[in-house]
């Protein structure tokens, strides 16, 4: 009668031993793939790392995708807002060099943007100097940082128009640049490059434009160029001078405008804005 009682015992015994091993098997395993996921995001990163500091495409997706939503997410705020609110606390009412510095600052020290940024900015200035435009027209407003860079030069009685199809950004230009106090000199003009340029000589008055900074989105760099002269906005000497023509790149309009016989070209290379990566500037003249 003992034997069998004992024995159901002891295969009670071993059942449970059984059930133990296999679910401290089965934990293991899990925590082995646990443990290879954890290796596996930890390659990755550390991949994304070396690769952001030597690829700027991964560096303008880390910066301008995954590192910007998830700080808006957790802020309820857009980059351009965070970008006016360092300006309007740290830079000096009336003051643009204290504006183009203020965004320059964060722009270096805490986020990214596609400003063009300290080093192109001075190949931007030296051009607008050069050049001494009556009209001038910018592709491209973003924060307004670049339209306070030309208007600070602008001599008296001259105007920059900027064109933005982004009404938030726009909305931050305007603070942007009204702080800087160089409202007089820009008028900002919201919708697409091309919409507003076949109305510049009507709706705005303009006769030809003197100089134009093509720093919109890269494929709308030749058409807007065509378009620009298809509307006879160009006379001899007028100056077009394009930002990004090496990141994110333009090369069909390095290809258009170098082999049109109408422009002469020069090419400055310098750096993409607030990183090391090589970028370049091309200033074209229209030779009528
Ligand atoms: C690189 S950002 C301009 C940066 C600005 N020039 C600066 O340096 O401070 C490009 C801007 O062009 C605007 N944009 C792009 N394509 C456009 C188009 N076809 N018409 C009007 N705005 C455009 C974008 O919304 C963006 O704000
Ligand atoms: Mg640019």
């Amino acid at each position: 009668m003992a034997g069998p009682g004992l024995g159901r015992t002891e295969q009670h015994r071993k059942r449970s031993e059984g059930t133990a091993s296999a679910l401290l098997r089965k934990m293991l395993e899990s925590s082995s793939v646990l443990l290879f996921i954890v290796f596996v995001l930890i390659f990755v990163l550390l991949l994304f790392a070396v690769l952001i500091r030597k690829n700027a495409a991964a560096a303008l997706i880390w910066h301008e995708i995954i590192r910007e939503k998830i700080t808006n997410f957790i802020m309820n705020q857009s980059k351009e807002q965070r970008i006016l609110d360092f300006v309007l606390q740290n830079a000096v009412r009336g003051d643009p060099r204290s504006v183009v510095d203020a965004i320059d600052k964060y722009c270096t020290q805490k986020e990214w943007a596609m400003n063009v940024g300290s080093e192109k900015g001075i190949i931007l200035d030296k051009t607008v100097e050069e050049v001494n435009p009556s009209v001038a027209l910018e592709l491209g407003t973003y924060c307004g940082y670049s339209a306070v860079r030309i208007a600070r030069l602008l001599k008296p009685g001259a105007r920059l128009l900027t064109v933005e199809f982004n009404p938030e950004f726009a909305a931050v230009a305007k603070q942007t640049i009204e702080f800087a106090g160089v409202q007089d000199k820009v008028k900002i003009l919201e919708g697409p490059s091309e919409e507003i340029i076949p109305q510049l000589k009507k709706k705005y008055e303009v006769d030809t434009l003197d100089f134009v900074f093509l720093d919109h989105w890269k494929d709308r760099y030749t058409p807007d160029t065509i378009l620009i002269q298809e509307c006879n906005l160009l006379r001899k000497g007028s100056v077009l001078l394009a930002d990004n023509v090496i990141i994110p790149g333009a090369p069909e309009f390095l290809k258009y405008i170098r082999n049109n016989p109408r422009f002469q070209c020069t090419n400055y290379p310098s750096h993409l804005e607030y990183m090391k990566a090589e970028d370049a500037m091309e200033k074209a003249v229209f030779l009528g």
